[in-house]
């Protein structure tokens, strides 16, 4: 298995460590368009390898893609993050033409990629990817609901006071500050049901502050954050690339799913060696249908700046 990520930044390089210590991959090539960077961050990794223990190998380049030749997955991480204060939607005009180029470049010498994007806005940035490439739709993943539903198990967990791997929950719908849909009703601790434990009120004030979970930290950094989205990044990559069938919200190319059309945008998929293999349709409460149809509006309307 060999996997790309393009981007050496901060969500790029601890994407391709979390890939390397879980060592299911043979390659990692970090490309960036920064002289000599995905290099360095490569050979800095490469000497975490006898520490961590892990074979794959992890190579840098400088924007040359003849390295990235017959990858399996690729990531796009590179554009620009956003400051305190901004949203994900303002940083549209310089990252997508960031994401068409480094996507072509891809393609050109991947042509049978799995494709991960990740540059926000994420969810126009996967629309940008499925019409500039014209791929079949299981092959163009947009990672955010992985790391949202992260967030949310942290909140949840916070919560109800206990370690995140006894909560269970899912966010699903767009990637931004408003349009995130947690499923509370759905969420659980051990197999019951979160709202045996927790209040109507406590559930809202976690459902919120999962909804800023990015903004949240990027007032705390100055920057956006690292570690969570390359871990929620490695996840998909991992599924894929051992086949693992495990779901995931991630946004998808819609063609009346959750009555929804023409857009990419958040909601289970089955992920294996063909990329998405299913969406999975869940009977949504009347409020999360309503929050995820107001959801795609808002996506539609950032992806209408594209033309
Ligand atoms: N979808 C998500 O859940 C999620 C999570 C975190 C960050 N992000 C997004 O990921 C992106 C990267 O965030 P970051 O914190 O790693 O930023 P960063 O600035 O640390 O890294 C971005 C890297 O991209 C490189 N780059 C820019 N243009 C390039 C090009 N044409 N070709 C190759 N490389 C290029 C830069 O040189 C830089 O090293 C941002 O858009 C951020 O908003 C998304
Ligand atoms: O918040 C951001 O801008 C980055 C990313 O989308 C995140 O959720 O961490």
């Amino acid at each position: 298995m060999k996997v790309t990520v393009v981007g050496a930044g901060a969500v790029g390089a601890s994407c391709a460590e979390y890939i390397a210590i879980k060592n299911f991959a043979s390659e990692v090539v970090l490309v960036d368009i920064k002289e000599n960077f995905a290099e360095g961050k490569a050979m800095d990794l490469m000497q975490t390898a006898s520490l961590n223990g892990f074979d794959t190998k992890i190579v840098g380049s400088t924007n040359d893609y003849t390295k990235t030749a017959n990858s399996d997955v690729a990531v796009i991480t590179s554009g620009i993050p956003r400051k305190p204060g901004m949203t994900r939607e303002e940083l549209i005009g310089i990252n997508a033409g960031i994401v068409k180029e480094v996507a072509q470049n891809i393609i050109k010498h991947s042509p049978n990629v799995i494709l991960i994007v990740v540059s926000n806005p994420m969810d126009t940035m996967t629309y940008l990817a499925h019409k500039e490439l014209g791929l079949p739709k299981n092959r163009i993943i947009g990672m955010g609901g992985a790391l949202d539903s992260a967030r949310f198990k942290y909140r949840l967990a916070e919560a109800l006071e206990c370690p995140a791997s006894d909560v269970d929950g899912m966010v699903i719908g767009g990637h931004s500050d408003t349009g995130m849909v947690p499923l509370t009703s759905l969420a659980t601790r051990n197999s019951v049901r979160v709202t045996e434990f927790l209040s109507d009120n406590r559930l809202d004030e976690v459902a919120a502050e999962t909804r800023v979970g990015g903004a949240t930290l990027t007032k705390m950094l100055g920057t956006s954050a690292w570690y969570a989205p390359g871990a929620a990044v490695s996840s998909l990559v991992h599924s894929i690339a051992c086949d693992q069938k495990k779901m995931f919200p991630c946004s998808t190319y819609l063609e009346g799913e959750y009555g929804l059309n023409d857009l990419c945008i958040g909601v289970p998929v089955i992920l294996g060696k063909d990329g998405i293999e299913k969406v999975v349709e869940l009977d949504l409460a009347e409020a999360d249908q309503k929050a995820l149809q107001e959801s795609a509006e808002a996506v539609k309307k950032t992806n209408s700046l594209l033309e």
